[in-house]
């Protein structure tokens, strides 16, 4: 049994084969316990090869008779010990079905069956009923019903995921709707911004400064290893909420979740990880529960040299197959790490890719509720960070795609809109270069109002972060101007949303195709029920992700991201454009991502860039038959 073969070696899941005796029946009963000291050089040496032989860890391997000390003894002088006394991290390890329902992997609860529980040594250990899966999810989901306060939820469904992996993917994927906005946006910024004060177990792998020089080691200490995806961040970004640091963790491990629960990665091949240089956050300095280092970020070559030993150290134990996310790193960081990586490394950056494709892919489908092609719009975004230009570049990709104009051309049909006002040429030298592309012919314009009357858009995009931005003065502009205004409010979580969907509706009398970045729920407008959309990269990262690894995709090309957009549009059925919805609903989610998969998966064939041959015949067939199941197995 692999939970047993774990405990043995104290998490590496490096399995000896002088352990798997234990595992066997009876003889784990006579067998004398062995005591072995967690993170002692000979025992992770073993781990590492795989070989270790408890006997020949002797120094480091107590042998005591199970009968004589009866383990309530202070045998390793840990209660004993001073304060400033080092003690060792001894770990018992008792082969008993004690440790099977602990084990968050294998755990079922109140689901092992009768035989399961007299094969595994767990009679007594539960109560008497044996249930099923369905019951527990009924169950579960009712328990967390009961709570009214987010953040509870939140609390609830991570301990789940800490006490039984598999129902707590089967509920989130049975309850995708109700769930997401728990685990993911808006309740995990709540999270990220209170993770020191609800800081129970460590999620995820923490490199920080003090790491410097040993990251190949830290990556060795995760316990699983073959990792397929990891989602890093450096807490500088989180969400709309500014620099949360180290508490920026949160975020890694929704992302990873959905990776499984939307796109059907194997949760052990998922590795949430934060990178520590420090945080500006003044308050999170003076917070005494911050659980990051407490310095202010670490800049320059400094930076540079830890991200560069993370990316070298990730491909060397990974290989070259492996997929980093970036997520919610500051403009400053992101553009440079996303095309310094996307020439040596499987890379994406959520923010600028993941939110491109999502929102095109709306854009596309909105074209059936509003007409014309793409190139008969104009589009103005408030916001020219990396969610911003991301949408705009990938707009413009599309429309050259289509129109065969040059990009320079098609570019042309975007405006953004700074903290400075309208981006123009006149401004070219002062900008940031990834703003530098969009600096076109016009006067100055300062406020985001003016610039509605000026450019007169027929689309509306927020990606500046900042809440309520998008005035009752500028959405009945949009209105104005437009039979059927299309107004997206992509900043997360729901307190940064540049408008509410309320305020859509009535400051356009309903006519607004409106999507937010967070959910909102519906709302009732002169007697008639409008429903939001949602335009979050969660449609698309966990399907696009999927279409990577199956094909063994070794680079990611802007073409894979136009793939996923148009796979994600042909998702939108006539019944959710009767609503006037322009994304589907995420009970398909994993239907939905197979197909994105599917279509990333045959762009990267055409491309050449997959390597996983040959390639298969019925590739959405072959991404379903991919995807993780969250069903219980059962245990001989
Ligand atoms: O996490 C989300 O909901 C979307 C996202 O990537 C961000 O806002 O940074
Ligand atoms: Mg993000």
């Amino acid at each position: 049994m692999i939970s047993l073969n774990r405990s043995c070696f104290l998490s590496n899941g490096g399995i000896s084969g002088n352990c798997s005796p234990f595992s066997q029946g009876q003889k784990r009963r006579s067998a004398s316990l062995k005591v072995v000291a967690v993170g002692t050089n000979a025992a992770r040496k073993g781990e590492r090869n795989g070989s270790i032989v408890m006997e020949n860890a002797a120094k480091e391997v107590v042998e005591l008779k199970s009968t004589v000390h009866g383990g309530d003894k202070d045998v390793y002088g840990e209660d004993t010990a001073s304060e400033d006394q080092p003690v060792t991290p001894w770990s018992v390890s008792v082969a008993s079905g004690y440790n099977l329902i602990r084990d968050p992997h294998h755990n079922k609860g109140l689901a092992f069956s009768e035989k399961e529980r007299d094969a595994h040594y767990m009679r007594g250990l539960l109560p008497p009923v044996v249930i099923s899966q369905e019951l527990q999810v009924k169950k579960m989901i009712n328990a967390i019903r009961q709570y009214q306060v987010p953040l509870q939820k939140y609390i609830a469904m991570m301990d789940l995921q800490e006490r039984n992996q598999k129902l707590f993917y089967k509920l989130l994927i049975e309850h995708v709707e109700e769930l997401l906005p728990v685990v993911y946006t808006p309740t995990v910024g709540e999270a990220c911004q209170k993770y020191g004060s609800i800081f129970q177990r460590p999620q995820g792998l923490f490199i920080s400064l003090k790491e410097k020089g040993k990251i190949l080691e830290v990556l060795r200490n995760w316990p699983e290893k073959n990792i397929q995806v990891i989602v890093v961040t450096d807490g500088e970004r989180i969400l709309g909420l500014g620099d949360l640091g180290c508490h920026g963790m949160g975020i890694p491990v929704g992302k990873l979740s959905l990776y499984t629960a939307l796109g059907g990665v194997r949760p052990s091949a998922c590795l949430p990880v934060t990178i520590d240089v420090g945080t500006n956050n003044e308050k999170l300095l003076d917070d005494e529960f911050y659980i990051g280092l407490r310095q202010k970020r670490a800049t320059g070559q400094e930076y540079a040299e830890l991200l560069q030993e993370f990316m070298t150290a990730v491909k060397q134990n990974y290989g070259e197959k492996v997929l980093v996310q970036f997520e919610d790193f500051a403009n400053h960081n992101a553009f440079d790490l996303l095309s310094k990586y996307g020439a040596t490394h499987l890379v994406f950056n959520d923010d600028i890719q993941g939110t491109a494709s999502v929102v095109l892919a709306g854009l596309l489908s909105s074209l059936k509720l509003v007409g014309g092609s793409l190139a008969d719009h104009t589009f103005l975004f408030l916001g020219a960070g990396e969610a911003g230009t991301g949408i705009a570049e990938l707009i413009a990709l599309e429309i050259s795609k289509q129109t065969n104009a040059p990009l320079e051309e098609t570019r042309k049909k975007v405006w953004l809109v700074d903290s400075k006002g309208l981006i123009v040429s006149s401004r070219l030298e002062s900008l940031q270069h990834f703003k530098k592309p969009w600096a076109h012919e016009h006067e100055p314009v300062k406020t985001l109002a003016e610039a509605v009357n000026a450019i007169k858009p027929t689309v509306l995009i927020g990606t500046s972060g900042v809440g309520r931005t998008f005035t009752k003065e500028v959405v009945e502009a949009m209105a104005t101007n437009n039979e059927r205004p299309i107004i997206l409010a992509l900043s997360n979580p729901t307190s940064q949303s540049e408008c509410t969907a309320e305020e859509a509706y009535t400051w356009t009398q309903g006519r607004a195709i409106y999507c937010s970045g967070s959910p909102f729920p519906p709302v009732e407008y002169e007697g008639k029920v409008y429903t939001p959309g949602q335009s979050n990269n969660a449609y698309i990262f966990p399907g696009f992700g999927l279409g990577l690894l199956m094909s063994g995709t070794i680079r990611v090309h802007d073409d894979m991201l136009l793939a996923a957009s148009e796979a994600l549009a042909s998702q939108v059925s006539q019944e959710d454009f009767d609503k006037g919805l322009i994304y589907p609903p995420f009970t398909n989610i994993r239907e939905i991502s197979a197909h994105i998969a599917a279509k990333v998966a045959a762009k990267s064939y055409e491309l050449g860039l997959a390597t996983r041959l040959p390639q298969p015949k019925d590739l959405f067939q072959y991404a379903e038959s991919c995807m993780y199941s969250p069903n219980y197995r059962s245990f001989r």
